[in-house]
Order: structure tokens, then sequence, then C-alpha cells
């Protein structure tokens, strides 16, 4: 079965138009990360690369084309977690870089800490040489448009938001069957500033273990919080409930208890999958066997051999 690599361009509705953009990226971004496991790499490796393209494609909600706070600004949060050792890095309203997965993964892999905020993650991205960029990088006319929108008296930014989420994440399994996640975002529309979301907070944005599997979730990030979502997915199948039963039970406790919306991408370490949401749709990819799966609504499941462009 291994390896395996599952993407997700977040939970929420995709206009018409916007669909065929949302599942190109999501299919380029899991080759990408298949080509990194086909080539011997780690699941670290592979989500962060999945990731990192994501990030720099401004359909989604993260990186490039993230949301905007109520003042305009852009302010990201990212997290990755690895099963083998259960070391995790997280940055959360951290501005001015491309990519704060990366910066997410040096937390990890240089601190002794797991996550670092705002002004001193800043500090810190400059002593490792990850270079700042102009906010301006950051922000698309369709990010502008929807803030402007939303800053309207009568404006229901959540609703909005509901609409059209756009977070991003990976998870992964390596051919050594070390299981791996990377979760990130620009966060909620219009959000308040120094707002952090689920994203960046162990066991709700994203969690592995090697014992167990690996989580990346999104969707309204103050209900994920509140049911510690992919924790607790995962002490679904602790308890021997297979990927998909233990994801649809974490969203079905996510709109029971917290009246939340979200979709989730999960894998065990035999290298099982599975892409769910209770959203209206989320655009998801996965790679394994050389075959190529994707999605955009329910009940989806196209494939393809993976050397064939989509
Ligand atoms: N688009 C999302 O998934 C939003 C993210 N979970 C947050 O609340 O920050």
């Amino acid at each position: 079965m291994l390896p395996v690599v599952v993407v997700h361009g977040g939970a929420g509705h995709i206009p018409k138009e916007r669909s065929e953009l949302s599942t190109s990226g999501v299919t380029s971004a899991v080759r990408a990360g298949y080509a990194v496991l086909r080539g011997g790499g780690s699941s670290m490796d592979a989500v962060v690369e999945a990731v990192t393209y994501l990030e720099n494609n401004p359909a989604f909600n993260a990186g490039c084309g993230s949301v905007l706070n109520v003042k305009g600004d852009v302010e990201m949060d990212a997290f990755v977690m690895e099963g083998k050792t259960l070391g995790s890095g997280a940055v959360s309203a951290v501005r001015n870089i491309a990519n704060p997965i990366q910066l997410a993964r040096l937390v990890m892999d240089k601190t002794s800490h797991l996550c670092l905020t705002a002004e001193g993650a800043k500090q810190f991205a400059r002593s490792m040489g990850v270079p700042e960029v102009p906010q301006e990088s950051l922000i698309t006319e369709y990010s502008r448009m929807r803030w402007r929108k939303n800053l309207a008296p009568d404006a229901n930014p959540v609703e909005c938001q509901m609409g059209k989420m756009g977070t991003v994440g990976a998870v992964a399994v390596d051919s050594q069957g070390n299981v791996a996640c990377a979760t990130s975002t620009g966060g909620i529309l219009n959000k308040m500033e120094g707002r952090v979301g689920d994203t960046p907070c162990i066991g709700c944005g994203g969690y592995a273990d090697n014992m167990v599997g690996a989580v990346s979730t999104t969707g309204h990030g103050e209900a994920i919080m509140k049911v510690v979502l992919a924790k607790h997915i995962l002490y679904q199948m602790e308890q021997g409930q297979s990927v998909e039963a233990a994801s649809d039970l974490g969203l079905a406790c996510m709109k029971f208890r917290a009246a939340g919306l979200g979709g989730v991408i999960t894998v065990d370490p035999q290298g099982h999958w599975a892409a769910r949401f209770s959203s209206r749709q989320m655009a998801w990819a996965a790679a394994q066997k050389d075959t190529l799966h994707y999605g955009l609504y329910e009940g989806e499941n196209f494939t393809q051999s993976i050397d064939v462009q989509h």
C-alpha cells in the first residue's frame, strides 16, 4: 500500500468558475508530494513540498491568496508534525513570508519550542535567513474584493467564509511507515487582528502519530478547536475505527457539538487514506501506487494514472 500522500485545498463552497483552479491546484500539489515519496523522501519532506505548492498558488487561502484580517492585512498560521518522534512546529499570526509551512518546519527542526508567534516568529525567520516579502505579493484582487465586501455593516464574514474556506493541508505515509501532516492558512475572512485559529494548535489543525495515523483539518477554526478535531479522529482510530469512519465521526461531533462544518484528510500507517467533509465541497487529491485520485463534491473519486497530466 505504501507510500501515499493526500492533500486538501480547504472545505467550503467552491464557486463553479473556480472549481477547475482548485482541482488543478490540488492535483499538481499531490504530484509534487508523490514525486518526493517516489524519490525515497520522507513523509515530512512530501507534506512540506505539497503544502509549499499550495501556498504558492493564489487560488488557495494560504501564503499568496490568504484572506485578509479586518485591517486588510495578511496574518498566517501553519503547522507540521511527524509521527515517528511526535515532533511538531507551528507559527501563528506571521506576516511577510511566502511559505509559513517552511517556517513551521524550521521551528520543529531548529528550536526546542512547538510554536512561535507574530514578532518573535518574524525575528526567528530573519535569523534563519528566510526572505521577507512585501505584503502586496501575498494579496490577490479576489481576497481584497472579499475583504471590502465584508467590511459593510450588514456583512456576515463567518457565513461568507463557510462559503469558501480554502485552507490547505497534506498528510503522507512514506515507505518506512512514517506518517506526517502539514496545514497552512490565512485563517478566516475579516478576522480580528491577532486571531489565532485551529491550524497551528497541535491536535486541532493536525496531528501525526506513527502508532495511529495522521490528520490535517480545514473548516471553521473555532469549532475545530472545541472538539480538538485531528486528535479526536485519531482517538476514534485507536478504538478500532477505519480512516473513513473515524473522519466521519469527528466531523459529525464537530457539527453536533460545535455547530461547525469542515473537512479532513486522514491516513493510517498501513497507507489507508480518506478525504471526508461536512461542508458542501472540499478540493482534495491523493496519490498512491502511481494512481492519482481527486474529487470536489461528496462521493467523487476520479482516478487516472499519475503520469497523465490533468
Ligand atoms: N479555511 C479554514 O480552514 C480556516 C481555518 N481552519 C481557520 O479557522 O483559521
